[in-house]
């Protein structure tokens, strides 16, 4: 692709300014030192509450100073689309991977929204090529796609034709379009949209029929391969279900179905695995320069996203500003004040922003363009050099090509093209089915470098996040994309047990990658990972392991109240009138009162800048303590199963909801559910032990101590909170239904109730003797 020499950039960069933020944290951090010095220099008087509060305070600094010092060059990038198509005398081809992986968990009907969403965007059909990686096996999946390539034949030249602007037909024709332009009120327009709706209505009713299995499958024809397949044993599947017509811009993109060998004893690596079998046929098939990955609930929502992620990996200077284009996971009919606390809203406006100005983004698993020759392993240095220790003379060499790229000559043919752009490539599809077959197969990576130095990385369940960090410790930067309209949206799982599920797949991957060869400070240390970005992978990479000190933290208010001690400077509330009333008697209160003040008003005060209600807060605060005490505790407990080598951590896929209409979706969505999975015991016990330790209390059956030196309405104060953040549970305790505490979690968590209760008394006890 040749850009025109032009001075009118593609982006601008606009650098966020935040200094009375600064201001704040640094304020915060003072408070927080000074309570552990104060700590430190009383902890002689006091017993176990005080080293266990120390031990999680120092924690809690230290998770602060990460996400503060990673988060201060917020920036911003503003792209121009148009220019792309004035500057660019030749548009580079694109190739659009999608991933799906359960027919029941992911309903075909959304993944066929996401294909024909991408179909349709605003560039030439004959740049793109669209590959759909089926990790299910799925006739059901295949036929839907099927019928959605006859379907998409009227919707793309139906999209392009009148400019629609929502090219996912389930939310063009759901919505309620108020404002039509002159020509969308047109009676010509009327009747084309009449005619594509009845055909879109036409098309999910065959889907649902099939899900239904109403329409029996008798395996000829195009699904014959699928008959006598099972989801973990079968021969790969490589279906060419559209082809664009040579060189024909206004027609429809190829479409590609692919479904990787599996076999019973070699691992498939989940999504990872998916990702590197696309990578390869489509190096194979198309080999186009930069891909851009979703998953299967994430439509394209902006018809030019392609455009204004173009803007950004062709107009930076050199190309190791922009290894990856990452665009913000944003979802659709999100609840109002995120009940759930998964909207991750705040995470992308401060966190993300905050690392655009240092290396740029995480890569985040979906909305992402990837320029093909960074997955390809090659470092920023060899843009110069050509030289990358897999290469020489811009031809890979035979023995090193063997161990790294695999046996496909092939497709080392068209990685040494996608590497440097020499070497000889056909781009037919048909004559590259063949050889398809055998990248697609599951011995093909054996021997390879595929998952360690090239590709999507293995070992974490969070893939993505493994391989950014590696790309960015090679030295490659990435940049942010946020235009308006959003680029894509996706299905925000519903609470409960679903989101639990996710966030402590999310939180064993990211300690998978923390105890792996990536370790970022390694990286700091002796490769390109700039310090900052490194603080700012710590915080993530942490989220498992702040379950330990967050639980401690929760508990030890009940074990005050249940032992009659106290973990907090004396003189907590009385004091803090005291001090109003009489000046300076207690300073020390001052101290844990600020913080939590201070530190409850700074992320309330986040919210509300971005237009967030403080009801969002609050639930995102309670969510954040409920997720922290059930998914990421469990997500220490996998990663110590896998290091101990009792069982490997396994990719749960996360359930998508599909709403037909917005009828069906009920008036308790928002309300938090619970079933019998044990992720949800760490919860109900921690509550229990809360209300157990306010029963003792209020029936006087706590040991008698001196005067002043027991628990007091400081402790009492701090149960309150932690009920009121597990007040989802509390009300899981009456709910009903799906809306109840199932009575077999009930019964773990109780039994965890009492072994605490009981330990607290034996501990208290042994210390009064
Ligand atoms: O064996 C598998 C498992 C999953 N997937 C696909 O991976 C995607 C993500 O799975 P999902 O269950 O939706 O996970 P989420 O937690 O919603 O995904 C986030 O987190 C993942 C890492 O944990 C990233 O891979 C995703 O891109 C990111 O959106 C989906 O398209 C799946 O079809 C596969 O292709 N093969
Ligand atoms: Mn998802």
């Amino acid at each position: 692709m040749a850009i025109q020499s032009t001075p009118t950039p593609l982006y601008e960069k606009i650098s966020l300014k935040n200094n009375a933020k600064r201001a704040v944290e640094i304020f915060i951090l003072f408070l927080l030192v000074s309570l552990l010095a104060y700590r430190l220099v009383h902890l002689r008087d006091h017993g176990l509450e005080w080293q266990v509060a120390l031990v999680c305070e120092l924690w809690f600094t230290f998770v602060w100073v990460l996400i503060v010092s990673s988060k201060w060059s917020p920036v911003s990038y503003k792209t121009y689309p148009e220019r792309v198509l004035r500057r660019v005398t030749e548009l580079p081809p694109v190739d659009l991977f999608v991933t799906t992986a359960d027919p029941q968990l992911e309903p075909p009907i959304i993944t066929v929204n996401t294909v024909l969403s991408l179909m349709a965007v605003d560039y030439p059909a004959d740049k793109l090529a669209c590959y759909v990686s089926d990790d299910g096996c799925s006739p059901l999946t295949f036929y839907s796609l099927m019928e959605a390539a006859k379907f998409a034949k009227l919707w793309v030249p139906f999209c392009k034709k009148y400019n629609i602007q929502l090219r996912a037909p389930f939310r063009y024709f759901a919505g309620n379009v108020t404002k039509f332009s002159s020509e969308e009120c047109s009676s010509e327009f009327q009747q084309a949209r009449d005619t594509v709706r009845d055909e879109y209505e036409k098309l999910s009713k065959k889907i649902e029929g099939a899900s239904q299995g109403s329409i029996p499958f008798d395996f000829t024809g195009e699904i014959a391969p699928f008959s006598n397949t099972e989801r973990s044993n079968h021969p790969s599947i490589i279906k060419i279900i559209l082809k664009n017509k040579e060189g024909c811009p206004d027609a429809l993109p190829h479409l590609i179905y692919i479904s990787r060998e599996k076999r019973a004893k070699h691992l498939h690596h989940y999504k990872a695995g998916a990702m590197n079998v696309l990578t390869r046929v489509s190096g194979l098939m198309t080999n186009a320069p930069f891909m851009l990955n979703v998953d299967c609930d994430m439509y394209a929502n902006n018809p030019q996203i392609v455009l204004h992620a173009l803007c950004l990996l062709l107009g930076t200077k050199h190309e190791r500003d922009c290894a990856f284009v990452q665009c913000p996971q944003i979802f659709y009919d999100g609840l109002k004040d995120d009940p759930f606390g998964n909207q991750l809203v705040v995470l992308y406006e401060y966190l993300v922003r905050g690392i655009v100005g240092i290396q740029g983004p995480f890569y985040g698993g979906t909305g992402c363009f990837h320029r093909r020759k960074v997955i390809y392993g090659s470092w920023p240095g060899d843009i110069k050099t050509k030289n990358s220790g897999l290469i020489s003379n811009g031809e890979l060499t035979k023995a090193k090509s063997l161990d790294g790229f695999g046996s496909s000559k092939q497709f080392i043919n068209s990685a040494t093209h996608a590497l440097w752009g020499s070497s000889d490539h056909t781009k037919n599809l048909l004559s590259s089915l063949e050889a398809a077959h055998q990248v697609a197969s599951c011995t093909y990576e054996y021997n390879t470098n595929w998952g360690k130095k090239i590709g999507w990385m293995y070992g974490s369940t969070t893939e993505d996040v493994f391989t950014g960090l590696a790309i960015h410790t090679m030295g490659w930067k990435s940049l942010y994309c946020t235009p308006n309209p959003p680029a894509f949206l996706g299905c925000a799982p519903s609470g409960g047990p679903t989101s639990m599920t996710q966030q402590k797949r999310w939180a064993t991957g990211l300690l998978e990658v923390l105890i792996s060869r990536q370790f970022p400070i390694y990286g700091t240390l002796f490769v390109q990972l700039h310090f900052r970005q490194c603080l700012a992978y710590l915080w993530i990479l942490t989220w498992a392991l702040r379950s330990i000190p967050e639980f401690l933290y929760a508990l030890l208010p009940a074990y005050c109240i249940m032992t009659n001690s106290h973990f907090l400077p004396k003189y907590f509330i009385t004091g803090l009138i005291r001090l109003v009333i009489s000046r300076g008697q207690e300073p020390t209160i001052l101290i844990p009162t600020a913080i939590f003040v201070i530190y409850n008003l700074y992320y309330s005060y986040k919210y509300f800048i971005i237009g967030l209600s403080i009801h969002a807060w609050w639930n995102n605060h309670r969510m954040q303590r409920i997720t922290s005490a059930c998914a990421w505790s469990f997500g220490v407990l996998s990663v110590i199963l896998k290091l101990l080598g009792l069982s490997a951590t396994i990719f749960e896929v996360t359930k998508k909801d599909w709403y037909a209409s917005s009828d069906d979706i009920s008036a308790d969505r928002g309300r938090f559910n619970f079933d019998e999975s044990p992720i949800l015991v760490p919860g109900t016990a921690l509550l229990l032990v809360h209300l157990i330790a306010k029963l003792t209390m209020l029936l006087g059956l706590r040991p008698q101590v001196s005067h002043n030196n027991g628990s007091g309405p400081r402790e009492v104060v701090c149960t309150m909170w932690v009920v009121l953040c597990f007040w989802p549970f509390f009300r899981g305790l009456c709910g009903k239904g799906k809306y109840g505490i199932p009575s077999t979690t009930l019964m773990k968590g109780a039994i965890l109730a009492t072994v605490v209760v009981y330990l607290c008394n034996i501990h208290k006890l042994k210390r009064d003797l």
